[in-house]
């Protein structure tokens, strides 16, 4: 029987006020298919809320309007609960000014700053790629975060890191096929890693929640838990019963408007508070797939 998760009480969004799709860059996006204004503010209020409801706390950034996917907060770094923060250096250029905010963001609220990408230069990494789980830091890369990135985040903070490659187009940030639920389960939906990555998982994740293709398709593992409470884009019947048998209260919320982007729940709120004590050791360490 898994403990309640120690994070992910206290989170930052980013107010959709620029939300547009001006580019593409992942396979759920298309500039034909542009959001609603009304119902985006509509729905990010809904999931504000809440949280808000569960007891969990919401920091809002304004959005930049030369940013349109900085409502996506979850890439803006990785926050730890003892005040480090590293900066996210995003993949793609049209995302890259979104760190200029959010640096001041972090460091106006009394983080620590660190970043991979450093004047532009060294390894992408975008912290919708890593969750604290079970004894390490676990990161998703390929397709967004650079292999190299794990390295700097092992020694640089002095933690273990695990790492899974991530070999599919539409699961190409690690919070699409992977959530936390407690300390001992996730939802993982395995055909989103290589091979090696696969059979890495099943012994970091000891009470795996297999997804099926509808399931992760619909964003299921894109969601968040706050206290006692999981908030998710959708639910099949069975999800349901999984979380109700683990005494979560479900809560589900249409989010449509932010699929358009490619992105949920877990997208649009960035946890303020892993705990990195849990899984720091001397040096670093770094363990990465066969
Ligand atoms: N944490 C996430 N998966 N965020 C979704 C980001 C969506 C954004 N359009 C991108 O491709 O970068």
């Amino acid at each position: 029987m898994g403990q309640p998760l120690e994070w992910g009480r206290r989170y930052l969004m980013v107010q959709p006020d620029h939300f547009r799709i001006d580019y593409v860059i992942n396979p759920y996006m298309s500039t034909h298919d542009q959001p609603d204004p009304a119902l985006t503010l509509k729905q990010w209020e809904s999931l504000r809320q809440a949280i808000v409801d569960a007891g969990g706390e919401v920091e809002v950034l304004a959005q930049r309007a030369d940013s349109p996917d900085m409502v996506y907060a979850m890439n803006l770094g990785l926050a730890a609960a003892d005040g480090r923060a590293m900066l996210s250096h995003m993949r793609f250029e049209p995302r890259r000014l979104e760190s200029l905010s959010a640096a001041e963001w972090f460091t106006e609220a009394g983080f620590r700053l660190d970043r991979t990408g450093g004047e532009g230069v060294g390894p992408h990494f975008e912290s919708g790629d890593a969750f604290v789980f079970g004894d390490s830091l676990v990161v998703g890369y390929g397709p967004r975060t650079e292999e190299a990135a794990l390295k700097h985040l092992a020694t640089e903070w002095n933690i273990r890191v695990r790492g899974l490659r991530i070999a599919h187009e539409g699961m190409y940030h690690l919070d699409l096929p992977f959530c936390p639920v407690d300390s001992t389960h996730a939802m993982i939906y395995p055909p989103a890693f290589d091979a090696a990555s696969q059979a890495e998982l099943s012994g970091i994740v000891p009470d795996p929640i297999v997804l099926t293709d509808e399931e992760a398709f619909a964003f299921s593992a894109n969601s968040i838990v706050v206290g006692e409470t999981i908030i998710m884009p959708a639910c099949s019947p069975r999800l349901y019963d999984v979380f109700t048998d683990l005494g979560l209260r479900v809560v589900v919320l249409d989010l449509s408007e932010f699929h358009k982007g490619g992105g949920s729940i877990r997208c649009l709120t960035n946890p303020l508070d892993f705990p990195l004590a849990a899984i720091s050791t001397p040096g670093g360490e770094l363990v990465l797939p066969a």
